[in-house]
């Protein structure tokens, strides 16, 4: 497995990328990495099942390592068979043994917050940590539904990482209502509620994105999911034998979104984008391109490992802009910096409605979002917990420096930009983009047949 050096030593060197304009057209057929979710969370039941789990297109990025990292001190065996082809020998729910160092999970909330779950349920004593962004990202919301089952939590001031956590060792199910729309939180309650007996009952008042339950599933737990207005209802019968099964890994709708975005602004492009994730739950962001007349269409759709895919063919379109509404947030919350890109350069105004949960990501992505925009000529305001841009009808003038808070998505949104501005524009630090989309550079320039892509 890839070395991962711990975070809070991780050397202070950033990596500036710069994307140059005008680029050429982009052009040709290429995959995106495989769901950083999906990824996490077939690790993470790999460990939990009996026998020996095979995922095939895992996520090779630096945040879906960790997870594979903690699940190996934890006690599984977990190989890497080939490129995306790993392979967990679980230990059984209740059967995670005690790591023997701090549990590093870098810059990943998802790993974070559902290791948590994990562990209130299991009776041994961890610490964990991340790198200087997720020691600012609230464990609270995870922390306090947990320390309901008995698990014992103390977070350092704010309820912030490093977090120290003594599992219990007869872990009572929770009944929860979800506070804010967060799958972590949810996905933490239900993996707590595994080592629980009796029924863990998660209600979330807005649907968030349900691999956690598809996967429990699939993996042979009891779980009703009713839908009850705007939200769900889950119901997990604790204390499974979960049984080993194959994960097959969808691209990730969220990376996909960077070269479909990239390939509406630059024009004359025409991208096909095989094998993505279309999950509903997960595809607001193309609904909400197809209603600012982005030319997508949808091929291929079938079934993959249990999650709907298809092929998306991507034309470079004239787009307008529009009203998000806030209940559709969920469905596309990692997508914001980047469609405020798309919203930056289409005609008119767009409004983005109901985006307070931008406020606690790797940044505060509204801030840096609107920061990066102005940084290069657009014009933007926050109202509340709205994001307003008000489009040039045409490329924005670029020029720019954007900085980045260590967040992958301001980054690779700031190189979206860049190929559809006047000036070019760069990202401070393109590091963090090896969280999720390895490659992202060099697969943007293969479709550019060029490198607009490049250290400045
Ligand atoms: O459960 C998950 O895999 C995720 C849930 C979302 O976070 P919240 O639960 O904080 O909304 C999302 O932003 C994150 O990238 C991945
Ligand atoms: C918010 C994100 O991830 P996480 O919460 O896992 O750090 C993201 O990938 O945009």
């Amino acid at each position: 497995m890839q070395e991962l050096a711990p975070s809070a030593h991780q050397a202070p060197i950033a990596r500036p990328l710069r994307a140059a304009a005008p680029s050429s057209p982009l052009r040709g057929t290429v995959t995106v990495p495989g769901d950083k979710s999906i990824s996490h969370r077939a690790l993470m039941f790999g460990a939990l099942a009996v026998g020996t789990t095979d995922i095939t297109g895992l996520l090779e990025g630096e945040d879906v390592l960790r997870t594979a990292a903690a699940m190996r001190a934890l006690g599984a065996t977990v190989d890497n068979l080939g490129q995306g082809h790993w392979r967990v020998a679980g230990r059984g729910i209740g059967g995670l043994v005690e790591p023997a160092d701090v549990l590093d999970m870098g810059n990943s909330g998802t790993a974070a917050r559902l290791l948590c779950g994990l562990l209130a349920g299991h009776p041994i004593f961890a610490v964990m940590t991340g790198d200087a962004s997720l020691r600012k990202r609230p464990m609270k919301r995870v922390t306090d539904p947990l320390s309901a089952t008995g698990a014992r939590f103390t977070t350092r001031a704010g309820g912030r990482l490093p977090l120290a956590v003594e599992g219990a060792a007869d872990p009572l199910s929770l009944d929860y209502v979800v506070p804010v729309p967060s799958a972590q939180v949810k996905s933490a309650c239900l993996l707590a509620g595994l080592c629980a007996r009796g029924v863990t009952r998660v209600v979330e008042a807005e649907a968030t994105r349900d691999h956690t339950e598809n996967m429990l599933r699939h993996f042979g737990a009891v779980v009703d999911v009713q839908v009850e207005g705007h939200g769900r209802v889950i119901e997990l019968l604790g204390q499974p034998e979960l049984f080993a099964a194959p994960v097959v890994v969808p691209g990730d709708p969220s990376s996909a979104a960077f070269p479909a975005i990239a390939a509406l602004l630059v024009p004359g492009s025409e991208v096909t984008i095989q094998g993505v994730g279309m999950n509903p739950l997960r595809a607001g962001i193309f609904l909400t391109l197809q209603e600012m007349g982005a030319d997508i269409t949808e091929t291929n759709r079938r079934i993959e490992g249990g999650e709907p895919v298809a092929d998306l063919v991507i034309r470079a379109s004239a787009l307008r802009g529009v009203d998000v509404p806030a209940l559709r947030a969920p469905s596309m919350i990692d997508e914001y910096p980047v469609l405020s890109v798309a919203a930056a350069i289409a005609s008119g105004t767009t409004r983005m409605r109901g985006l307070k949960e931008l406020r606690v990501k790797e940044s505060d992505r509204l801030a840096a979002t609107a920061a990066m925009l102005v940084a290069n000529g657009a014009r933007v305001e926050v109202d509340g917990d709205d994001l307003i841009v008000h489009g040039a009808g045409g490329p924005i003038e670029g020029g720019g420096l954007v900085e980045t808070h260590m967040d992958h998505r301001i980054a690779m949104s700031a190189l979206v930009m860049g190929l559809a501005s006047k000036r070019g524009v760069t990202a401070d630090d393109a590091a963090f983009i090896e969280t999720s989309f390895p490659g992202f550079a060099s697969l943007i320039n293969g479709l550019a047949g060029a490198e607009p892509i490049a250290a400045p």
